[in-house]
Formats: structure tokens, sequence, C-alpha cells
């Protein structure tokens, strides 16, 4: 096994009397690309707003790189990195894609308040490095063309994909992806296979994704976690889980090439 980027240990989730996610480890390792799957309502959300911040687990504890953040805020944990995108696109629609991705830049280049105001030309240097990596990383995902155009005008595949290169702009140590094949066409779908796999192969950065695009994940997960009623129902390679009886029998229903 690869060595854990993150970790979680027996993750319990509870909304009153509903344990939406209940006892739950998991690991995901330096660069490796790993799915959580499960059908509606299993708690993979509730999982995700766990590892990221965004609530506190009821019980259990979260480690990324080996350093404990349980509890911690949804600000800080993307600070220490881990990004993320949402099931609901949430882009600053009226900026530009390139300031979009300016923005998630900000906190590697710091500049004091002096040099900003006074405009010194250690600012202007700042900001050109800042443009320079912002256009790579767009150029990188086929989205160069596009930068001065309005995010909220771009079709929504390609607003998907500024989404993922704004998440990516943070250098997150991991990157999580909620439904990101949500809404696509199989065009799309088949761009954002290569994407994932580019954050992975070329960035080194470490995925996790919920999705119910069961050729996507099949294509591109290393491994795979099965969420079922907020229980861990199984962990295994791509072919372990399409084999696995009770995952066939929970989720697949029979048909392991079907979408959820
Ligand atoms: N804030 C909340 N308060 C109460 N119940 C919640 C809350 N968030 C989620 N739940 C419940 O927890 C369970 C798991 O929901 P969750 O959204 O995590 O599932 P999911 O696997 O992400 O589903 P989907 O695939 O539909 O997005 C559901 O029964 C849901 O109604």
């Amino acid at each position: 096994m690869t060595t854990p980027i993150l970790e979680a240990k027996e993750l319990t989730q509870k909304f009153g009397g509903l344990t939406a996610v209940d006892n739950v480890s998991l690991h995901v390792g330096v660069d490796e690309l790993v799915a959580l799957i499960g059908p509606n309502g299993a708690g993979k959300t509730t999982l995700f707003n766990m590892l990221t911040g965004v609530n506190a687990p009821t019980e259990g504890d979260v480690y990324l790189a080996g350093e404990k953040i349980t509890g911690k805020k949804a600000y800080a944990v993307a600070q220490m990195g881990i990004s993320r995108t949402f099931q609901n696109i949430r882009l600053f629609s009226d900026m530009t894609v390139l300031e979009n991705v300016l923005t998630a830049l900000t906190n590697h280049y710091k500049e004091s308040f002096v040099s900003s105001v006074l405009r010194l030309p250690s600012y202007y240097k700042t900001e050109a490095a800042m443009k320079e990596e912002a256009m790579k990383l767009l150029n990188d995902f086929g989205l160069a063309s596009v930068a001065e155009n309005r995010a909220g005008n771009l079709p929504y595949g390609a607003q998907r994909r500024v989404e993922i290169v704004r998440a990516l702009a943070t250098r997150p140590k991991v990157i999580f992806l909620d439904e990101p094949a949500a809404g696509m066409n199989p065009e799309e779908t088949a761009d954002l296979t290569r994407l994932i796999k580019k954050i992975q192969s070329e960035y080194h950065t470490a995925v996790l994704l919920i999705e119910h695009d069961m050729s996507l994940v099949m294509n591109i997960a290393e491994r795979i976690y099965v969420l079922d009623h907020g229980h861990l129902l199984a962990e295994g390679t791509p072919k372990e889980i399409q084999d696995n009886p009770e995952v066939i029998k929970a989720y697949l229903g029979g048909d392991a090439d079907a979408d959820a």
C-alpha cells in the first residue's frame, strides 16, 4: 500500500436519530485515484463533508499527511491541502475564467500590503507570475482560448472543467470531486475522464471521486469504496467491486455497467 495522504478512522455522522455514516474508515494514497460510490442517500456527501471540515464527525478522526485535521473548519482544511468541487457548480460566474483561477492562486503569492498599494515593481512581478501559472493550468486543461470569457457564459461541461482547474490551482494534496460528470453529455464525460487522469499523472495530486457514472468510475479508479446505508459495504479494485456479489445485490442491480 502507498503511504496514505488522507486517512479516515472510524467516522460516524449522526443527524438526530439518523446515522448517515456509520463507522467508516478509508485511506487515499499519494497520487492515488480513488472513487466512492453508493446508491442515493448512502452517505457519500456526508462523508465528504466530514473529510473536508464542512461538518465535524460525531465520532472518529481524519488525518491529512499524518496530521490530525478532525474538527478543523473547511477554510483551514482547504489551506492545509484539500480542495473540492461541488455537485452544483460554484464558480464566480460574473468573473472571467482567468480571474476565477487567479482567486485560487492568491494564497501562494504573498504580496505585502504596501507593495500592492504603492504598485512597487515586486507587485507587478507577482501579478505576472500568478497569471503565468494560471494560464499554464488553463492551457493544460484546454481552456486557454476562453480565459477572458465570462465564466457564467461557458457551456456546462467547460464550467465544470474551470471549477476543477480552480480547485487544482490551490495546489492541493488531495482533490475531492463530487459528481463531476453529473449533467454532462458523453463527449464532455470523455473530456472529463482525460482531465481527471491528468490531475493524477501530471500534477501528482491524489483524487477522491464521488460519481454515479459507473463506466467513468470503472475506467479511471484504482480503488473503489462502496457505501450502502451509511456502512462501508466493500473496498477493492474496479474488477473486485464488479465481481463482488454483495455489491451487485445491493447496488449495481446485477449490471456492473449500468448507471446508478
Ligand atoms: N444535514 C442533514 N441533516 C439531516 N439528514 C441529513 C443531512 N445531510 C444528509 N442527511 C441524510 O443522510 C443520509 C445520507 O445523505 P448523503 O447526502 O450523504 O447521501 P449521498 O450518498 O451523498 O446521496 P446522493 O448520491 O443522493 O448525493 C440521507 O438519508 C440524507 O437524507
